[in-house]
């Protein structure tokens, strides 16, 4: 086959996948293919093996070509001409055949000076100084300078490669980066297959990522490449759960390695203590400070960013902030807990912004902008914070712009806003930056120089609810970048999770320190015990009594599910309190709105699901209430975390229905004391039962149907569906309803309550 026949081929062949692939992946085929790949994963996948086979098959062309031009070398220094017996060469359409091409090439390639282009075994090149013929144009195939270079740097990239697969085969000491990753993943495989101890052959895990070179081993070993993605990057992270490990018996190999690992982890978790202990005991001597000796103008930042910061008042540093950002600054991986509200937003946000100035600096040309830092957040409200402070603190960075992503906007507008605005930082909440990445090429194309991510309220977003979301974002971004996660708790179980998404010698940031709880000291924690029907009343008597107190207060009222907020405000409105509504349920303006409102103003209460557990900073909120049982121990402390902030006091109640009371065990290390009923006032009785009377009949049961909802998926409780159901028909007299509203067959059918006594199904 001609030259220019094989290259037109090699050429059409990436289009034609490409349009197979987006004949299959277009007007609502299946979302997922085999493999447990995506639609997106699985356009990329064929556009990367097209991309790979007319790769190869250029390097082919290339080589015969080569071969024909030593040939015809060698025959010439011989003193006769091989080119005669080339076979299938025919005139080009400039009138050269490709005999005389390669007779005319070997005639240049002996010229004085070039003789080191042809030595028989492409040995080095003797001297770079050597110029290219100059009449050769540089955009000839045969440039053999040029593919001498190629060879080199290629060689050179493999050589790299062969470190890492060297060490991947044999060695366990700590390599680079990239290898640190590999490790890990290696370590987990080997967990869930058990292949032995902890060497797995010429271990690289595909990902269809945007690192080109991953890829290209990925695809070339061929090796089953699919099923060790499908295992070990998100399927990995969504099978990793700790039943998965009392599931399965530990092999003996397994268990040495696990010890070998957690002895890795002990010496780095000792390595980090004495800096942390530093930075515990200097918070220890200016007591209800968060901030310590530190300043920010010690580190290296940049003038403009410190000039922010004075602007915004930080100068001294707080003690996260103390711990984790000399090694945020030097681009490590690191997994951060602190207590809630001690800076840790700042913690992260500030070597995002370096990293971004770092790499504006480096005067890249690219077509496309590139988003450099990508940050994730459970919430909205949250995402908007931080986008917000990362302006505060870009005041004087002109061109670096941050946007965000999150659901409840129009996606065209989002789009456009992208486009138009500048963007090297991103902050998204994980469902509508996924919603991007799957129908948006351009956008995931700026992904792919993402140089951080950041995931706040990390053991959230490796919590199940978000777990898949974030694996499908990971496989759409660079391996090679640096992650930093935050919270202020984190779970041993999330820990281990996290592994996954960091360097093998990332670093653990503990302020909170083993065994100390996650709680402030200056947080006056309590809980009450009261069946359902007083809880109405209680936490209108208890609001009143705050106010009576603190002139100045501030309080959230969290309540277990959007509807039963939506109750609980109508309620208090009604009884004529200050108050304002925060859910899911509501329009995002509107939950921008009340979220900024009540970040400036005092006097007011929040009444609030979830939403607002996790990152808000409302400063100075005087007290936290919380209504029901939260999901688990993490959102109680995130919470309570909503008052108490900067070292200040606070005050958190904990309302619970007796049958409730078993959630205690969860806290039971926490410095939380059982308070005793006072005796309801009889005007406040009247009133509440008055005004619970007089709301919507649509409200209330919505209220009972997301109150069910919720106890439903709270495991101690839903598996006993007939007590349940006991306890939903209590919640219904609490909240005035005679009756339980009927369930959709289908709602009850899927809840397990179908054919339960006390539950009504509708007709
Ligand atoms: N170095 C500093 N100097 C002064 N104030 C600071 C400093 N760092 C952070 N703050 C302030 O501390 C408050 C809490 O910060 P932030 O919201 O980052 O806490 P957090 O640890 O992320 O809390 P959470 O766990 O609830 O997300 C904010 O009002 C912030 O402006």
């Amino acid at each position: 086959m001609s030259c220019s026949a094989l290259r037109h081929r090699s050429k059409s062949l990436p289009k034609l996948l490409c349009n197979l692939s987006l004949i299959r992946t277009m007007g609502g085929g299946p979302r997922t293919f085999a493999g447990g790949l995506n639609k997106w994963q699985y356009k990329r996948m064929h556009e990367k093996l097209a991309r790979e086979k007319e790769r190869r098959l250029l390097q082919q062309e290339k080589q015969i070509y080569q071969a024909r031009l030593r040939t015809e070398i060698r025959a010439k220094i011989a003193g006769k001409s091989s080119s005669d017996d080339f076979s299938g060469s025919s005139p080009g359409a400039g009138g050269m055949s490709s005999k005389d091409h390669i007779r005319a090439l070997a005639d240049r390639f002996m010229k004085e000076g070039a003789e080191d282009l042809w030595n028989e075994d492409d040995g080095p090149i003797r001297s770079r100084t050597h110029g290219r013929p100059s009449n050769i144009p540089p955009s000839r195939p045969l440039d053999l300078r040029k593919i001498v270079t190629e060879k080199r740097a290629s060689i050179g990239s493999f050589e790299h490669r062969r470190n890492y697969s060297k060490w991947s085969r044999n060695s366990s000491s700590d390599e680079d980066d990239d290898d640190s990753v590999v490790r890990l993943e290696g370590g987990l495989l080997k967990k869930f297959h058990g292949k032995g101890g902890g060497r797995v052959e010429g271990l690289r895990f595909p990902r269809f990522s945007l690192d080109e070179e991953d890829s290209e081993k990925d695809m070339k070993r061929g090796d089953g490449g699919l099923d060790r993605k499908k295992m070990m990057s998100g399927a990995a992270l969504r099978n990793y759960d700790v039943k998965m490990d009392k599931r399965t018996p530990p092999r003996p190999d397994m268990e040495e390695s696990d010890l070998s690992s957690d002895i890795r982890e002990f010496h780095r978790d000792m390595r980090n203590r004495a800096s942390l202990e530093n930075a515990v005991n200097q918070q220890e001597v200016h007591e209800g400070s968060i901030l310590t000796q530190k300043r920010f103008d010690e580190y290296n930042i940049s003038p403009l960013t410190i000039k922010a910061l004075n602007l915004a008042g930080y100068v001294n540093l707080t003690v996260v902030q103390e711990a984790a950002l000399l090694e945020c600054l030097e681009g490590k991986d690191v997994l951060v807990k602190a207590k809630t509200g001690t800076g840790k937003s700042a913690a992260f946000l500030l070597p995002a912004i370096e990293a971004v100035v770092r790499a504006s600096n480096t005067n890249s040309t690219n077509r496309v902008p590139p988003i450099l830092v990508l940050i994730i957040s459970p919430t909205r409200e949250l995402a908007i914070q931080l986008a917000a402070e990362a302006n505060v603190l870009l005041r004087y960075h002109d061109g670096v712009g941050v946007q965000t992503l999150i659901g409840g906007t129009r996606f065209k507008l989002d789009q456009k806003r992208l486009e138009e605005n500048p963007c090297q930082i991103l902050v998204a909440t994980p469902g509508r930056l996924l919603d991007h990445i799957e129908n948006k090429s351009g956008f995931s194309v700026r992904l792919m120089g993402l140089k951080t991510l950041i995931l706040d309220e990390a053991d959230h977003l490796l919590d199940l609810g978000f777990r898949k979301d974030i694996e499908k974002i990971v496989d759409c971004i660079p391996r090679q970048r640096q992650s930093m996660l935050f919270s202020a708790t984190i779970p041993k179980e999330v820990r281990r999770i996290s592994q996954l998404l960091l360097k093998r010698d990332h670093i653990f940031v503990d302020t909170v320190g083993l065994g100390h709880i996650e709680t402030h000291d200056k947080v006056v924690q309590s809980y009450l015990v009261a069946p359902h029907e007083l809880h109405f009343h209680l936490v209108y008597q208890l609001l009143n009594e705050h106010i009576m107190k603190v002139p100045d207060y501030k309080v959230i009222v969290f309540c277990t599910t959007a509807m039963v907020t939506a109750f609980m405000y109508v309620l208090l409105r009604d009884l004529k309190m200050n108050v304002r509504e925060m859910h899911s349920r509501k329009p995002q303006l509107y939950r921008t709105r009340i979220s900024d409102e009540f970040r400036e103003s005092k006097c007011l209460t929040l009444v609030t699901s979830d939403v607002s557990s996790r990152g808000m900073n409302y400063p100075d909120v005087t007290l936290v209430i919380q209504v029901g049982i939260p999901s688990d121990r993490e959102q109680y402390i995130h919470r309570l975390g909503r008052t108490g902030r900067e070292g200040k006091d606070g005050k958190g109640i904990l309302l619970l229905a007796p049958w409730e009371e078993y959630f205690m065990n969860e806290i039971k290390d926490l410095p939380i004391e059982r308070s005793h009923l006072t005796e309801l006032g009889s005007d406040i009785k009247h009133k509440v039962e008055q005004s619970i009377e007089k709301i919507d009949l649509s409200i209330k049961e919505a209220a009972y149907h997301a109150w069910l909802g919720y106890y439903n998926s709270i495991a101690d409780i839903g598996r006993d569906k007939t007590t349940l159901a006991e306890l939903a028909n209590r919640f219904c007299q609490s909240i005035g309803l005679d009756r339980s509203p009927a369930l959709f067959r289908k709602t009850a059918l899927k809840m397990g309550l179908k054919g339960i006594p006390g539950i009504n199904i509708r007709k």
